[in-house]
């Protein structure tokens, strides 16, 4: 893979603004170059006494002419290209932001948010440095080494002389072929570190009251620490070689400059050089030093950024797992049944198969509840349905449409999900609740909140439903969390709704309400409810136990309490830890 496609597709596309901002540049620099050249002839003419009050002028003029014309138009190239460079960042964050919209559960599964972040943050400004750096340094540096050259030939001055003068500068590409991989690889496992040290803080930050709960700060901190010191021990040693590598340019630099002032005073003390010639060599021989740092930094910062374009590059080819068949097509699921045959799942890149055999049939609007052991594969089964994950052929049929074969859009706008963990965002909770419906009316997000036993909670808050939730909603409790992702859910209405462990955080007596409610408001459309507690599912048509990723057991809540099983046992645990707790009340 070419690891340019990012920039090249880039710069292509911008050529143009490109053309200018270089053109301007490089005119720039030729206009730079002709400053030494007008010190020589000054130097001439002052020496054989030809200055006149009216050439003091002229060269006066001429020399504010070369400032404001190199300020003037260098200046103009430099704020294209940073500019340009601006756009870069702003063009691929929001490239970058709509391809992550599009990987899967097990992109994320494998990537913590500190790698994402990291991908968004630091390799983008890698990029638009070296672009932006790049291009304006070596349009610069091109343009004045070479026009500095040709002035020098027009001045007349011996090409040997420029030769020797020019000869410790040669080396200067030499140094960077040989220092430029180990910078780029002591870069890469700096941006590593850097990506790691996010990641981490970014989690101990989210668990930093689990962390105070329980007093491991000390652990913590070391934990933290750790990543710090691997990116001082990696930053420390890039910098050694940056700092090798800045070093011995200007000092070769330094060395030409010394050839100049000996072998050039040497022709001038001989007669073969005129004074003016000699002020004007040492004049261009300085000049130099700058272009050829400076493009020692584009070689240096084109290194560095290199690791970051690749894997830009690299992020922005990988596809999401799923992909919509060309030929899907929208089903729609208000009076559609679910079958399930035979559905065995294995999670990506895992050993173990987590569902087995799994055979359900699900008629339109019923019931269905499923309980069973954690790890038994519930919400496995849910992620299935949602084709967050490929179920394989056949194996999940809506009427008789595979789930393969539907669009993703038809399949998830109609099914509500209620996850577990309901992940509340920043914002109001009106927005929270209304964030699968955003035009949602007033009446519809307070009827969902009164569904999901909320509306009393949110209506005791000062700013009622415009309350900003913090980062997660932090400022709600457990369980006032749960019943607002739940409202999210329900104000859907969809076909299907889906309450994975949803109403956990609740207790039994509001818990009963909210099932009451949903199963009242849900007549005829299909509900899957998936519980620990046998009183959140009890009424439903159908009720299936699953264990280890196998169906063990279905029927009623009366038919399954019949018989010895799983079912049977959580039942008489759960009725015992209620009748005791009813017996000391
Ligand atoms: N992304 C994943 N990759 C690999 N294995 C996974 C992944 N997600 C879940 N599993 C494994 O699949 C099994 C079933 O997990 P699942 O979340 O479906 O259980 P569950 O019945 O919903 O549990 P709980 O009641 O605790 O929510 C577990 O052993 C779990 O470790």
């Amino acid at each position: 893979m070419k690891s340019q496609r990012l920039l090249v597709h880039y710069l292509r596309t911008n050529w143009h603004y490109y053309a200018v901002a270089v053109g301007c540049t490089m005119v720039a620099n030729v206009i730079q170059s002709y400053y030494p050249k007008l010190i020589g002839n000054f130097t001439d003419q002052l020496k054989l006494e030809q200055l006149t009050r009216d050439l003091i002028i002229d060269y006066s003029l001429l020399l504010l002419g070369v400032g404001l014309g190199f300020g003037l138009l260098a200046g103009i190239g430099q704020y294209l290209i940073m500019r340009l460079g601006r756009r870069f960042e702003y063009y691929t964050r929001n490239r970058l932001f709509d391809h992550f919209t599009t990987l899967g559960e097990s992109y994320y599964s494998k990537n913590g948010v500190g790698k994402l972040l990291s991908y968004v943050m630091n390799d983008v400004t890698a990029v638009r440095e070296s672009i932006s750096a790049g291009v304006n340094q070596t349009a610069n540096a091109t343009m004045l080494i070479l026009s500095s050259l040709v002035m020098m030939l027009i001045s007349q001055i011996p090409p040997l002389l420029i030769a020797v003068c020019m000869l410790p500068l040669i080396a200067i590409p030499f140094i960077v072929i040989r220092i430029g991989p180990q910078i780029k690889q002591r870069s890469r496992t700096v941006q590593e570190s850097l990506g790691l040290m996010t990641e981490s803080a970014e989690e101990q930050f989210g668990g930093i009251r689990v962390t105070k709960k329980f007093a491991v700060e000390p652990i913590m901190r070391s934990r933290f620490g750790e990543t710090v010191d691997r990116i001082r021990d990696n930053q420390l040693s890039l910098v050694r070689i940056s700092s090798l590598f800045q070093a011995i340019i200007p000092f070769l630099g330094a060395i030409s400059v010394i050839v100049t002032l000996a072998f050039g005073g040497y022709l001038a003390i001989q007669g073969q050089l005129t004074i003016g010639q000699f002020v004007a060599l040492t004049l261009y021989v300085r000049m130099m030093v700058g272009p050829l740092q400076q493009i020692g930094n584009v070689i240096n910062t084109m290194q560095r950024s290199r690791a970051s374009v690749e894997r830009l590059n690299n992020l922005l080819v990988m596809k999401g797992e799923i992909q919509e068949s060309e030929l899907a097509k929208a089903v729609a699921l208000d009076r559609t049944g679910i079958r399930i045959r035979h559905l065995s799942f294995t999670y990506p890149g895992a050993s173990k198969e987590t569902l087995h055999d799994i055979d359900l049939d699900i008629e339109p609007g019923s019931t269905i509840g499923i309980i069973g052991k954690t790890g038994s594969g519930k919400t496995t089964l849910v992620k299935l349905l949602l084709r967050v994950y490929d179920p394989p052929s056949q194996a999940i049929l809506f009427g008789d449409t595979d789930i393969r074969e539907m669009t993703l859009e038809s399949l998830r706008n109609q099914i509500g999900y209620v996850p577990q963990d309901g992940f509340l965002f920043s914002t109001t909770i009106r927005d929270n609740i209304s964030f699968f419906r955003r035009d949602s009316s007033m009446d519809k997000v307070e009827n969902a909140a009164k569904q999901a036993q909320i509306y009393g909670s949110i209506v005791s808050f000062p700013e009622k439903f415009e309350t900003k939730l913090g980062e997660r909603g932090i400022t709600l409790s457990g369980g006032q969390r749960q019943r607002t992702s739940l409202a999210r859910g329900l104000i859907k209405n969809a076909p299907i709704l889906i309450l994975d462990d949803s109403v956990s955080a609740v207790d039994a007596v509001t818990e009963t309400s909210i099932i009451e409610t949903i199963r009242k408001e849900r007549r005829g459309k299909t509900t899957l409810l998936i519980a620990h507690r046998i009183s959140a599912l009890k009424h439903a048509d159908e009720i299936i136990v699953l264990d280890e990723g196998r169906i063990v057991q279905r029927g009623t809540h009366g038919e399954l309490l019949t018989v010895p099983g799983i079912y049977r046992t959580l039942h008489s645990i759960q009725e015992e830890g209620s009748s005791y707790v009813e017996g000391k009340q």
